[in-house]
């Protein structure tokens, strides 16, 4: 069902002159390139976005009675746009904005807003059809404050969720803010704002509780080229942006507000999916020089999405060559532990057939609760891990691996149970996709098992200490428990960690009950692939 979306804001048409360099002041130059007009302003852009990514938009906005007027509303119905809230006006221009552009790419803007500064309350109030009909109402700072707060009020008084985009950065007054349910501010808008300048979760963090103070709902503040960052009173989370070759920023800001708004529930519950396919959506407008033109429709978006999870089933395919692979070799007579996660779940379903058809003599020890559920829906022999003091071989997955064998575990939240059953294991035999394995852990995040009570103060110590720790949460914004009750603080390896030291200094920190270092314990490593790769810890390497 796609939303509908009204879009109250500017309408600029650009005026691009590229030139050698800039005419100093009495200087004449002759221009050669050939120049064009281009569609711009943020509502336009924003409007456009969200019309390319399906919903139903309209578009409240506020022209000139003249060729520039013409020009954008031809574009605006290409896109499907519903235009009848457009406002003309004889008393200004369309806005425009006279862009100089040098050879290297350096611009300089003069923006006239014209009639886009013209737009009054009584503007909105005439178009409050369009604004009530709507599901949700956009604005941003290109036209005047006043006309804002009147778009705002009729959208409360009609239940339409607001998103205010605080976009150029400026102060606002509480009023406007006070009736914002969600509101988008880049790092720099956020600071003009809050006084609280963006540098990391934890900055964006008191940004998001300043915005929570006064009433607004949900905060996501986009951070350029590394992502978006969201946050409700009950989670949060940081998107990182997708990794491509940027041509021309332009526009990219007003694509992932246009494209999130097209795609985000009203009750925010799919926030994930819609910060994702917006964050897709800006990779693709940073890829294309220029501005409205670079903003790309729902069937581009959907195509990259589809890219990126075919290489999801890819994933998925490799887990499951290397977790058969691992089942073929397991030898008969043995005490099993049985490791967790998505792969060690094929794992586990691969051991079953083994022993259900072969009559394998193998009695099995789960690693977490989900385990223990799998293997006794699939009616396997287990063992209690209190009753024995040893387990032959273990089949676990991994979260990262580096050359070395040295790995991360926790990712499905079993490492206390896992690294248990780890260290009574003559063998430990570890199976991922290729995704997991890298020449070293820096960067990775790092999950830390922290008892409830206090956990506060172990959070304290990292942050202090540079590990910028994150509480885990779950889907549905709850914090994480993990099978024993504990709460998990992910942390991030710093690049020049000392990966024992690291180790022992968690573990030593009262309330820190394990991490998710696993060091010296994988013997062996199998990553999926059609190509097995199969890599075993070097003899002379005695596990200490
Ligand atoms: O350590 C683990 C659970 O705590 C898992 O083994 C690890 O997260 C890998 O899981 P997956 O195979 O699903 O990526
Ligand atoms: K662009
Ligand atoms: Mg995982």
């Amino acid at each position: 069902m796609s939303k509908k979306v009204v879009v109250i804001g500017s309408t600029n048409v650009d005026k691009v002159l590229n030139v050698d360099k800039y005419a100093l002041p009495g200087e004449t130059l002759a221009v050669e390139n050939h120049q064009e007009s281009h569609g711009g302003g943020k509502g336009a852009n924003q409007a456009i976005a969200a019309a390319r990514s399906g919903a139903d938009t309209t578009f409240i906005t506020k022209l000139g009675d003249d060729e520039d007027a013409k020009f954008m509303i031809e574009g605006f119905k290409k896109d499907g746009m519903n235009i009848d809230s457009v406002i003309t006006t004889q008393a200004r221009q369309t806005g425009q904005a006279y862009i100089t552009v040098d050879s290297t790419g350096q611009n300089s803007i003069y923006v006239y807003g014209g009639a886009n500064m013209s737009m009054t309350p009584a503007d909105v109030d005439q178009h409050e059809d369009a604004i009530k009909n709507a599901d949700r109402a956009i604005a941003q700072l290109e036209i005047p404050v006043p006309t804002i707060i009147e778009a705002f009020k009729i959208a409360k008084k009609n239940e339409v969720q607001t998103i205010l985009n605080p976009a150029p950065a400026k102060k606002l007054p509480e009023e406007l803010l006070q009736l914002t349910d969600i509101i988008t501010p880049n790092e720099t808008e956020a600071e003009a704002l809050t006084g609280i300048k963006v540098i990391d979760d934890d900055s964006m963090m008191k940004n998001a509780e300043y915005f929570f103070k006064l009433g607004i709902r949900m905060v996501i503040i986009t951070v350029g080229d590394k992502g978006s960052f969201y946050a409700t009173p009950a989670s949060h989370a940081f998107i990182p942006a997708f990794k491509v070759k940027a041509v021309d920023t332009t526009a990219a800001g007003d694509t992932f507000i246009g494209a999130l708004a097209s795609r985000l529930d009203l009750n925010s519950a799919n926030i994930r999916d819609a910060m994702l396919y917006a964050n897709h959506a800006s990779s693709l407008t940073v890829q294309v020089a220029g501005a409205q033109n670079s903003i790309p429709y729902e069937k581009d978006v959907l195509d990259v999405i589809s890219k990126t999870s075919k290489t999801k089933e890819a994933i998925e395919k490799e887990k499951k060559q290397a977790a058969e692979y691992a089942a073929a070799q397991v030898p008969n007579h043995i005490v099993l532990g049985l490791g967790s996660g998505s792969t060690a779940a094929y794992f586990v379903k691969a051991i079953n057939e083994r022993i259900k058809k072969e009559g394998l003599d193998i009695q099995c020890v789960a690693t977490s609760v989900g385990t223990e559920k799998l293997a006794e829906s699939l009616g396997m022999p287990m063992l209690d891990v209190n009753t024995i003091d040893r387990v032959d071989l273990t089949v676990d997955g991994a979260d990262a691996v580096d050359d070395k064998l040295n790995g991360i575990k926790g990712g499905g939240a079993a490492l206390l149970f896992e690294k248990l059953v780890a260290t009574m294991s003559d063998k430990n035999i570890w199976i991922v996709d290729s995704t997991k394995y890298h020449k070293t852990l820096a960067g990775q995040k790092l999950p830390v098992e922290v008892i409830p009570f206090g956990g506060m103060g172990v959070f304290r110590y990292l942050n202090e200490a540079g590990y910028k720790p994150e509480f885990r949460f779950r889907d549905d914004g709850d914090i994480l428990q993990t099978d024993s009750g504990n709460y998990l603080i992910d942390i991030t390896i710093p690049d020049d960690a000392d990966l024992a030291k690291l180790a022992h200094n968690l573990k030593n920190y009262t309330g820190v009950v394990e991490h998710g270092l696993f060091l010296n314990i994988c013997d062996q490593l199998i990553i999926g692939g059609d190509k097995v790769r199969v890599i075993d810890r070097p003899k002379e390497e005695t596990k200490k």
